[in-house]
């Protein structure tokens, strides 16, 4: 099994506004993916383009609206999408395997840890799984909506070499190149800022849906994770290839961080945190830069019914995120306890562990 590169093709590279699939492009990005195969890397496929290639079926004019229309549309489009990648394929002589996701899916442990061994199997035995998310039964608070935040998710579990997430922009532009003839590429990033995410917009076709924005989350996910990203445009023979070593058209996110264990995935960027925990400026350190466990002494304010066990999301004074940690306090107990020193603790309630959150079960996000 080769090295991994996870590929995620947005809605605006397979489909036009009119709704369809554009088969000559869909059959255009398979064959760059079949020249990765031949090169020896392993190659897993997000793509998005359900809704856009089934409403025209049902007899939308448009992209619709309303979220049963969208699922109804998504239930013709992405039949529609697989058989169209099986094709395909299949001319090229490779497998697809379908795979279609939604965020419950990874918020339980069990069920990621199925889709990843499935995911393991497929590659071992040589075949693409084609990922999409899960549209009909995704509802509208829990959907990811665009694909961009499953690639990088995907990637980190799959441990890649690289997410490669192709859209009909060459890379980020320092605005919307669609509305500023003057925006420049940005062609290197190593942290991806506030300010950096401002310069993000939205989507700028009726198909798509993150837009930039949405790909630099995803981007930045993939960098926590320890996987280089590329967001940019394959329209030539060979431009994936390029984009995979390193020379392609569009922009490179590069990360100096190792891969993260499953576990630390699962609570850093699945897991639903149940309750808040403010910690004073001293613990905001030591969390972020020592690499120490956060005490009792250093909890300034908390919020919420946590217990014992579960994932609490802890901020600075200033309300920013430093991170997720699985807590071992019950809340009652550590609003009881918050800011005092381990032995006047220890005289006043009883807990299996002194720390709040242990090193081990903690991940700083930003
Ligand atoms: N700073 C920016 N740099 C590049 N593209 C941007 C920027 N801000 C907004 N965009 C828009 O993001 C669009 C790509 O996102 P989207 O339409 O969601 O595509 P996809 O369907 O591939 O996910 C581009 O067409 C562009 O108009
Ligand atoms: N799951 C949806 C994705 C919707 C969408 O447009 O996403 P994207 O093109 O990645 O911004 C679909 O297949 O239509």
């Amino acid at each position: 099994m080769g090295e991994c590169i996870v590929v995620k093709i947005g809605s605006s590279s397979l489909t036009s506004d009119e709704g369809g699939l554009n088969r000559n492009k869909l059959d255009f990005f398979v064959s760059e993916l079949s020249s990765l195969k031949k090169a020896g890397y392993s190659v897993v496929l997000v793509t998005s383009g359900a809704v856009a290639a089934g409403f025209r079926a049902l007899g939308f004019t448009s992209r619709p609206k309303l979220l049963h229309e969208k699922q109804a549309s998504a239930a013709v489009g992405q039949a529609l999408l697989m058989q169209a990648y099986q094709e395909s394929f299949g001319r090229d002589g490779h497998t697809a395997a379908q795979i279609l996701l939604t965020r419950t899916d990874f918020s339980n442990r069990r069920r990621i840890e199925c889709a990843l061994m499935t995911m393991e199997e497929l590659l071992r035995q040589g075949a693409i799984p084609v990922i999409n998310e899960n549209d009909t039964v995704a509802t509208d608070e829990l959907k990811f909506g665009d694909n961009d935040m499953i690639s990088a998710l995907v990637a980190n579990l799959l441990k890649a070499k690289q997410l490669i997430i192709l859209t009909d922009t060459d890379g980020l532009y320092t605005a919307d190149p669609r509305k500023n003839k003057d925006a420049r590429r940005i062609e290197r990033v190593s942290q991806i800022s506030e300010d950096l995410m401002q310069l993000a917009g939205g989507s700028g076709s009726s198909v798509g849906t993150g837009g930039m924005r949405s790909k630099l989350e995803a981007a930045r996910i993939a960098m926590r994770g320890g996987v280089p990203a590329f967001v940019g445009r394959a329209a030539e023979p060979g431009d994936m290839r390029l984009a995979v070593d390193d020379i392609g058209k569009g922009t490179y996110f590069e990360t100096k961080l190792g891969n993260l264990p499953v576990k630390k995935q699962w609570l850093g960027f699945h897991s639903m945190p149940l309750g808040r925990i403010v910690v004073d400026a001293g613990a905001e350190d030591a969390l972020r830069t020592g690499g120490k466990s956060l005490l009792p002494a250093g909890v300034a304010e908390l919020s919420g019914d946590f217990h014992h066990g579960d994932v609490v999301e802890v901020t600075g004074l200033s309300g920013d995120t430093i991170g997720r940690g699985i807590v071992n306090y019950d809340a009652w107990q550590l609003k009881a306890v918050a800011g005092m020193n381990s032995d006047e603790v220890k005289r006043r309630i009883e807990v299996s562990r002194i720390e709040v959150i242990h090193r081990d079960e903690w991940i700083t996000l930003k």
